[in-house]
């Protein structure tokens, strides 16, 4: 860790996403894949032209065949030539279908394997990256992003796995159509040109709808999860009323937003599929009058009307490539928001999957130096209101309880989260004399473990929250559960250490929480144990109980706490005061009562702020 910011601050303006760019990076991602998926849609969108030759040869043999049947001539090489396009037309067709089942399969892997790579991405970046992540948005907003957003963009890959078909078919209907008569080919092709400017035109409305909608559905979600999570607040406060119509002006938001979004995409769409209409009328009307007229045979008639449909299909798709194109460039913005600071390419990087097979082993847990001094040098995090911490300095020797103590808001909680690399800070830490340079990846067990001042358990056994998929002994649970003074509340629990606690499970109070999570922490061996606060829900006995348990069992163990309770402050070694997020005196408890006031009004309680 350096003096230099540590992480910068999220939200900062982002240039723009080159969506292609990205989208090139994915492909190459399986290049082998991508071009099977490339070459079988190739073909299976361009053998319709063959089909429709085909058939045009067909009814032009006919036409023959009735011609010299009529003129009192052999008809027979034209009914044979008839026979011999319906015999190609059924092989092609055959073929096309073994194509589809193959290239069907091929494009779901594709799929499938993109999506997972974006959600690696994110998840790895967030998770592991160096230095700390945290949401820029709302939980519900990053669920979106990691659902909806790489959906999107996974599933544009389609549109480009279907471009070169659509490309060569439109080629050769062209010519085929060009060859017959360029006047209606060129009226049949203008409307591409018009899809294509009206869709381009319409880009900003595509990007802005896509946005809103996404954000009005998040709203919701948020709000939905934020009342789940307060229903007993809302209850208690008769707030129903006011919670229910807030839900209906965000229902409603979300409504008008979503239906300009649809209704977009369906102008789109519905522009795109008249487009066939338009064609097979101008070719009705152009293709007839040749044919009365005598310039135009029944074959190529049916050339144009067998090509026709897929053409201004394919028309109708290259607008909407342009869309999906837009709206993939709003997603990629979203998840990049997400990613913060990250470098762009990390989106779409290549790693390791492994979707099928054994998943790979675990790591082992990296051995660490075992800790001698931890020195914290003029640490500072500042929050967005000004307020957090300001210079910091202090020194942690081995087996030390060092407590950090002051009044509310006076930035004890800001000091332990920034020196575990939780919160963007500058500064210095020196772990045994050497620069931590990234802190959210270093303070980690064996080097060190913390507990929130608001832990949280996940939905599951007790135990397996203390153990946290750690191969441990009974020896060490027990111990955990033990220091952390929970034996008395596992004799209360219905099923002991398997009884289910977190959201789904038994409503723990919130020292109990508070004591399960300690526990996790001490059945992690680490070197470093790091509370906050835990005064905030144990009772001074039990808090007491629990530094009297870390003395006498763990006499070894190097411990910094944020407390401001008699008992942690009789045990401490050293005591930093804060005030106003500085740091403003330190040393042992009978001399900071001897110099400072701010230690002695802590001490003896009179101070009406004092955390409780
Ligand atoms: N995420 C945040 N955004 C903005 N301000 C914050 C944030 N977290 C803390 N603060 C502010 O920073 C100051 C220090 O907060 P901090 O939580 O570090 O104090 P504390 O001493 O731990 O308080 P307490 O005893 O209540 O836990 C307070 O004024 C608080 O309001």
């Amino acid at each position: 860790m350096t003096g230099a910011p540590l992480s910068p601050e999220a939200g900062r303006v982002r240039p723009e996403v080159p969506t292609l760019a990205l989208m090139r990076r994915l492909f190459v991602y399986k290049p082998g894949l991508f071009a099977f998926n490339v070459l079988s849609w190739g073909l299976f969108h361009t053998l319709p032209a063959a089909f429709s030759y085909l058939i045009s040869r067909i009814f032009a043999h006919l036409g023959e065949a009735q011609g010299l049947a009529q003129a009192g001539k052999n008809q027979h090489p034209a009914v044979a030539a008839a026979w011999l396009a319906v015999l190609l037309f059924a092989v092609a067709r055959g073929s096309n279908i073994g194509i589809f089942a193959a290239a069907v399969r091929a494009w779901f892997k594709l799929w499938f394997t993109l999506d997972a790579l974006l959600r690696r991405n994110l998840l790895a970046w967030l998770v592991l990256a160096p230095g700390s992540r945290r949401l820029p948005d709302t939980p519900a907003e990053a669920v979106s992003r990691f659902r909806d957003d790489v959906e999107d963009v996974a599933a544009n890959t389609e549109v480009w796995v279907d471009a070169s078909g659509f490309l060569i078919y439109s080629a050769v209907a062209i010519t085929l159509m060009w060859r017959v008569d360029p006047l209606i080919t060129l009226v049949v092709c203008a409307p591409l040109l018009l899809v294509v400017v009206f869709v381009q035109r319409l880009s900003p409305q595509i990007r802005t709808y896509r946005r809103r909608m996404r954000q009005a559905t998040a709203r919701v979600t948020d709000f939905l999860g934020e009342t789940f999570g307060a229903v007993s607040a809302v209850k208690l406060s008769a707030h129903e009323p006011q919670m229910v119509s807030h839900l209906i002006r965000l229902g409603e938001t979300r409504k008008a937003a979503a239906l300009k979004d649809v209704l977009l995409t369906e102008l789109i769409k519905g522009v795109n599929t008249n487009m066939i209409n338009l064609g097979v009328g101008a070719v009705l009307l152009l293709g007839a009058n040749l044919i009365l007229r005598g310039r135009m045979n029944v074959g190529d008639f049916v050339l144009f009307f067998a090509l026709l449909p897929r053409l201004t299909g394919s028309m109708g798709y290259f607008g909407d490539m342009i869309a999906r194109h837009r709206r993939t460039g709003v997603s990629f913005e979203r998840m990049n928001r997400l990613l913060q600071d990250a470098p762009l390419p990390q989106l779409v990087a290549h790693h390791d999957l492994h979707l099928e097979g054994e998943p790979p082993a675990l790591p082992p847990r990296a051995g660490a130096e075992p800790l001698r001094t931890l020195d914290v040098e003029h640490l500072s995090a500042v929050h967005d209101n000004g307020r957090g911490l300001h210079d910091a300095s202090f020194s942690l020797r081995r087996g030390e309880f060092v407590v950090i103590t002051g009044r509310i808001g006076s930035g004890k909680s800001t000091l332990l989260r920034a020196l575990l690399g939780l919160l963007p800070a500058s500064g210095e830490v020196r772990w045994n004399g050497e620069v931590v340079q990234d802190p959210a990846s270093f303070f980690v067990p064996p080097r060190s473990a913390y507990t929130a001042q608001l832990p949280q358990l996940f939905s599951d056994s007790l135990q397996d929250n203390v153990l946290m998929g750690e191969a441990a002994g009974e020896d060490v649970l027990g111990r955990a559960l033990r220091l952390a003074v929970m034996e008395q509340d596992l004799r209360e629990l219905p099923q002991g250490l398997l009884t289910q606690v977190g959201a789904r499970g038994v409503k723990l109070s919130g020292g109990q929480v508070q004591r399960a999570a300690a526990a996790r922490m001490l059945a992690q061996r680490a070197d470093l144990l790091v509370f906050d606060d835990v005064s905030s829900a144990l009772d001074a006995e039990t808090e007491r109980q629990l530094w009297l348990g870390l003395s006498t069992e763990l006499p070894e163990a190097t411990c910094l706490v944020v407390s401001h309770r008699r008992a942690a402050l009789l045990r401490a070694d050293r005591i930093v005061v804060m005030e106003e997020g500085r740091v403003v005196d330190q040393g042992r408890l009978g001399e900071l009562l001897a110099r400072s006031p701010q230690m002695r009004a802590l001490w003896s309680g009179e101070e009406d702020e004092v955390a409780v």
